[in-house]
């Protein structure tokens, strides 16, 4: 594993020289660049430990999490694979009236490259507001989705993916259409919230003319070093969310998330995935006048550590959930209705995916209540056989759906990542 902060380790394993880390905008001569590297050392070696990853090379102690990078190119895009960043902005845009194949691909060029200069701290072009001159890219990783409409509007209906069909609508669904589908979905992750939002700004001003924004979300996760050891993080209910996701490393993971070269999907998408989002409030006032021990019983698993009902006291949160354990009273430890059992993918058929969401918190509601919840995000090879059949479930037959309202909504095709000096859409419009 790669461990200099002057070498970026791509997504194919292959690494590549920069100028020394963090003061790389300074030699650029960017206006305004003159940096300070390895300020409060002693809380930056706490605050690196947990941010690596397979595409992720570890921070030494001393230079914080400015300049930790994620290569832009490889054969999956960034934004998928790593540990979940502790800001994120989702956008969505609408391809302009008459842009066709020749004004998209502009676009994801433009794009496309300034994501990879952005990745490694180099300023956009331009457009570049010089907001963020002095953080490094701080993890940034931009990754771009197709919406449905996009095939139709650039003269690609022959293109578009079987799995890129309109979800079903699900019962007690509550949906604000301005805020869910787009024609291209952008998802950007940075260690920095204004590093995040300055990448939105770029891509935004960078669009003029071809794209207009529809629909924009912020959210945010752990901050890297929040807790003493590294473990999964908590949503805003309070559980700690993503422990039972498939893991890169076990056996069919990629079949699980990434599409597969010859199979249904078309040939430009193999090594993409599909992504669904759905914004979903938390009902929390309601939520959080149950007890702790009802709270648990709704999800299946302990609100201290994670572990599932039925578990030892020692137990963790990766102990193996038995769904068949009983309590003393001979019930079922995890109840019929729990979360995790009407999720898991043996209620599914083995239907799984996986779920790198985001909490929100956007004030308050007319009623005084949060509106805040998860930007649920989820990649997986074909929503019909992922997403789609566990939500069926989950919105009949789950006690968590009476705290939650499902907002909005979008399905994406995400395209594979771009080789060195490609673009990612390269594969669909060249
Ligand atoms: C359709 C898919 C899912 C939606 C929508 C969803 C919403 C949602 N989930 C939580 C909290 C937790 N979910 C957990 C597990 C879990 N959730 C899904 C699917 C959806 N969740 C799956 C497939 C699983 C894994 C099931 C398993 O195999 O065990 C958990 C437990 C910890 C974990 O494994 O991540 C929590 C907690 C919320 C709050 C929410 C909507 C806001
Ligand atoms: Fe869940």
């Amino acid at each position: 594993m790669e461990t200099s902060t002057d070498r970026t380790v791509e997504q194919d394993g292959t690494t590549r020289g920069t100028a020394p880390g963090f003061t790389r905008r300074a030699l650029l001569g960017t206006a305004g660049a003159a940096l300070v590297a390895g300020a409060g050392a002693g809380a930056a070696a706490a605050l690196t430990a947990d941010r690596h990853g397979p595409n992720h090379p570890p921070v030494p102690a001393g230079d914080g999490l400015g300049p930790a990078r994620v290569g832009f190119h490889g054969e999956h895009q960034g934004g998928i694979l790593e540990p979940q960043q502790a800001r994120v902005q989702l956008a969505a845009f609408d391809l302009a009236g008459g842009v066709g194949r020749d004004g998209l691909r502009a676009l994801l060029r433009r794009w496309s490259r300034t994501a990879a200069r952005m990745a490694v701290g180099e300023p956009a072009d331009e457009f570049d507001n010089q907001v963020a001159l002095d953080a490094g890219p701080c993890s940034l990783t931009v990754t771009f989705g197709f919406g449905a409409g996009l095939f139709d509007k650039a003269g690609l209906a022959d293109r578009r993916p079987a799995g890129l069909e309109p979800l079903p609508a699900f019962p007690a669904d509550a949906l604000d259409p301005a805020r869910g589908d787009g024609d291209l979905f952008v998802q950007i992750g940075a260690d920095d919230a204004l590093v995040a939002v300055h990448a939105l700004r770029v891509l935004q001003r960078q669009a003029a003319g071809t794209a207009a924004l529809r629909w924009q979300m912020s959210g945010f996760a752990r901050t890297p070093g929040a807790t003493a050891r590294p473990m999964t993080g908590r949503n805003l209910m309070g559980q700690i969310d993503g422990t039972n996701n498939p893991q890169p490393a076990e056996e069919g993971f990629a079949a699980k998330v990434f599409v597969a070269a010859g199979g249904e999907q078309p040939a430009w998408l193999a090594g993409g995935s599909f992504l669904v989002f759905r914004r979903i409030r938390m009902l929390l006032d309601n939520w959080e006048a149950l007890p702790v021990d009802r709270q648990e019983r709704v999800i299946g698993r302990r609100k201290s550590d994670g572990a599932p009902l039925g578990a030892p006291a020692d137990a963790g949160e990766r102990t193996p959930v038995d769904l068949a354990a009983q309590g003393p009273d001979g019930a079922l430890a995890v109840a019929a209705d729990a979360h995790i059992r009407v999720a898991a993918p043996a209620a599914n058929g083995g239907a799984a995916m996986l779920r790198r969401g985001f909490s929100y918190h956007d004030g308050l509601l007319a009623d005084g209540s949060p509106d805040a919840g998860l930007l649920f995000l989820a990649f997986q090879a074909d929503p019909r056989k992922g997403f789609t059949p566990v939500q069926r479930k989950l919105a009949r037959g789950d006690g968590l759906s009476r705290f939650l309202r499902h907002e909005a909504s979008g399905v994406y095709a995400v395209p594979p990542g771009a080789p060195q000096g490609g673009y990612v859409g390269q594969t669909l419009l060249d």
